[in-house]
């Protein structure tokens, strides 16, 4: 390996492999790591690069984003020809997709890879967009070619037709075997453009990913585009203007290599003193103190939230712990945003604003496995812009706290979402999303058999179940991907459950007018199965405003836990009266109604088809 900083930029070439998930991604990497020689023989072993996550995640590595691999073409034209291969990883999810962008900025072509057994899908095509509107060379390459079910001919067709190219142009290759990988290496090396940047201009670097390292503090994945950064330089952030003293530069092949200097072209990470990743963002341009760049490359915006839940502790008193655990995440993840709330029924816990529902669903588990709590969240909800007659507005997250006064206008954010079903299944596909609220923007038939399908949806529709329904009316044939598209004018209402005439703060949601009803009668239904009768009559009312739409009333009674213990052991009445007593030390006050926390956790559950659509814990 040459030294980091030395590398002649034509012949360096960047890109990054993207696929729909599970066409073979990972293994496609170990192969090229193998055959690159950047890990040998002995130590590869399957999914080279997760291996290296879990790692980070104990802290003693970190996650390779980046592998450097030495590459000298074998056969055909330029045989001999020796270049440097920089392999940049993307996070494959829709969520994420903002960050795709950045790693897609610091490649100049792609390998787009198909399963030559299923052909394209949805996020084959939201990534291949992507990477057009980052203007990267693409290679298209079917995959899993040793399949027996593999139609490599028939996918060809369709991926040409797709991208522009001919069939003959798209290459063939088995990530598990190895067939073919040799000579897309050597494709990488003749097809794609070597990076282009000026080498005395002032440094500008972009910065693609940023990971908290518990021994190193944050280390910074970047691409240099003009100019050259040195192990001894002084660094400056741009979007702030911070400075910051380097502590070391290299490049990750596949462990992190410590260098003198990254020149143009190059791609690699540096560890400045930091400890916090949101003081090295996604997507910043990072510059050198004493001869700084003046414009900054791209645009850059924050990752905004657009999913927001209260996360809450089963237990009460594991609070700080949650709390701790949510300062410690963030350090990781620049996305996360949260701040304490409390609610009468769930006790003290955090709202909390996500990318998406993938990422909701990450940081929920992270805290219970990694922090060892159990939570429960409520149900999510998309961010509502609410104006108020008179010309104020308000920035709704938490729908308990929708505005009283009088409503002038809703807004609520949409998606873009492209479904690609077969042919089959188009009806089932056009009846659910018009369920949705979704308005059908084009249809193109990709092949004789498969179809694309492209809607606006309100994003509030598709956090709840929309994708396990999708599955579920298509058999599972279909495949979605969905991106923020602005927002629009709706016909919304809050809906709040009272019970024996004060609302419940967990169950009020902002749903759309024809639906009111419907989440009323459901929750309140749910809620009439799940608390115990108490000494008097109790009402669960939903309510839009101060107009009840549904109600549903629990007798009076006192529950008699020994009701059904007909004679028998004493030991056994004792049993049941000790439950009980450890049943009250949990029980909430909702005005004068006891209700027991678990009630309102099975009611947030979404497992048994409920609306609410919260998680419960895993047990
Ligand atoms: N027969 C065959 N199976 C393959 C090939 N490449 C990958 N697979 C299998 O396909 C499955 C998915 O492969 P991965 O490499 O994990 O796919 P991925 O795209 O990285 O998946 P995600 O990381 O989940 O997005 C695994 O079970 C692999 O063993 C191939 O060339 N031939």
């Amino acid at each position: 390996m040459r030294d980091p900083g030395a590398t002649d930029p034509g012949a360096i070439r960047n890109f990054c492999i993207i696929a729909h998930i599970d066409h073979g991604k990972s293994t496609l990497a170990d192969r090229m790591l193998q055959l690159t020689e950047v890990v040998d023989a002995r130590q590869m072993r399957a999914q080279y690069l997760d291996r290296m996550d879990i790692e980070r995640e104990r802290g003693i590595t970190i996650k390779s984003q980046a592998v450097r691999m030495p590459w000298t073409v074998r056969e055909g034209e330029r045989t001999g020809e020796s270049a440097v291969l920089n392999m940049i990883d993307t996070p494959g999810h829709v969520d994420f997709t903002y960050e795709v962008s950045r790693s897609l900025a610091a490649c100049e072509g792609a390998v787009l890879l198909v399963d030559a057994a299923q052909g394209i899908e949805a996020q084959t095509l939201a990534n291949l967009y992507l990477a057009m509107e980052n203007d990267l060379q693409i290679i298209p390459v079917l995959n899993k070619i040793d399949l027996p079910a593999a139609q490599p001919e028939k996918y060809a067709e369709e991926l040409a037709h797709l991208i522009g190219c001919e069939p003959e142009d798209c290459l063939r290759v088995s990530g598990k075997t190895g067939m073919g990988v040799a000579h897309l290496l050597d494709e990488v090396v003749r097809q794609l453009p070597a990076p282009k940047g000026e080498a005395e201009a002032p440094a500008r670097a972009m910065i693609f990913d940023s990971v908290y390292d518990i021994y190193r503090g944050v280390v910074t994945y970047i691409r240099v585009i003009d100019g050259k950064i040195e192990a001894r330089d002084r660094i400056k952030m741009m979007s702030t203007g911070a400075v910051h003293e380097l502590l070391e530069i290299g490049v990750i092949s596949p462990e992190m290599l410590k260098g003198p200097a990254l020149g143009v072209g190059e791609v690699g990470y540096l560890i400045t003193g930091v400890k916090d990743v949101r003081q090295s963002r996604v997507g910043d341009t990072v510059t050198i103190n004493a001869r700084p760049a003046k414009e900054a490359l791209g645009g850059y915006k924050d990752p905004r939230p657009m999913v927001y839940s209260g996360l809450y502790p089963i237990d009460g008193s594991d609070y700080p712990a949650l709390r701790e655990a949510l300062d410690k995440l963030k350090l990781n993840d620049a996305a996360l945003v949260y701040e304490p709330e409390s609610s009468a029924a769930l006790g003290f816990g955090f709202r909390c604003g996500f990318l998406g529902l993938l990422h909701l669903e990450i940081i929920q588990e992270r805290l219970e496995r990694e922090f060892g709590l159990d939570l429960i969240s409520t149900a999510p909800n998309v961010v509502y812009r609410v104006q108020i007659e008179g010309g104020e507005e308000v920035t709704v997250t938490n729908p308990s706290e929708f505005p009283t006064g009088k409503i002038a206008s809703i807004f609520e954010p949409t998606v873009r979402a492209t479904i690609l079903a077969p042919n089959d299944y188009v009806g089932a596909v056009m009846e659910l999303c018009q369920g949705r609220r979704g308005q059908l923007k084009g249809m193109d038939y990709l092949s004789s058999e498969r179809v694309e399908l492209r809607y606006t949806l309100p994003l509030a529709e598709i956090i709840y179940d929309f994708f396990d329904q999708l599955k579920s009316r298509t058999k599972g044939y279909a495949s979605l991907d969905y991106e923020p598209s602005g927002e629009q004018e709706s016909d919304l209402v809050k809906v709040d459950i009272l019970l024996h005439g004060d609302p419940v703060d967990a169950f009020s949601a902002i749903v759309h007018k024809d639906k009111a009803y419907n989440y009323g009668v459901t929750i309140a239904s749910k809620l009439q199965k799940l608390i115990p009768r108490q000494q008097f009559e109790v009402p669960i009312q939903a309510a839009i405003g101060s107009r009840i739409i549904a109600r549903e009333t629990i007798r009076a009674i006192r529950k008699d836990v020994l009701a059904k213990c007909y004679g028998g052991d004493i030991s056994r009445k004792r049993k049941l009266l000790e439950k009980q007593k450890e049943g009250k030390k949990r029980m909430k006050m909702v005005g004068r109604v006891e209700v027991p926390q678990e009630a309102f956790i099975a009611a947030l559950n979404t497992s048994d088809g409920g609306e609410a659509g919260g998680k419960a814990p895993k047990k």
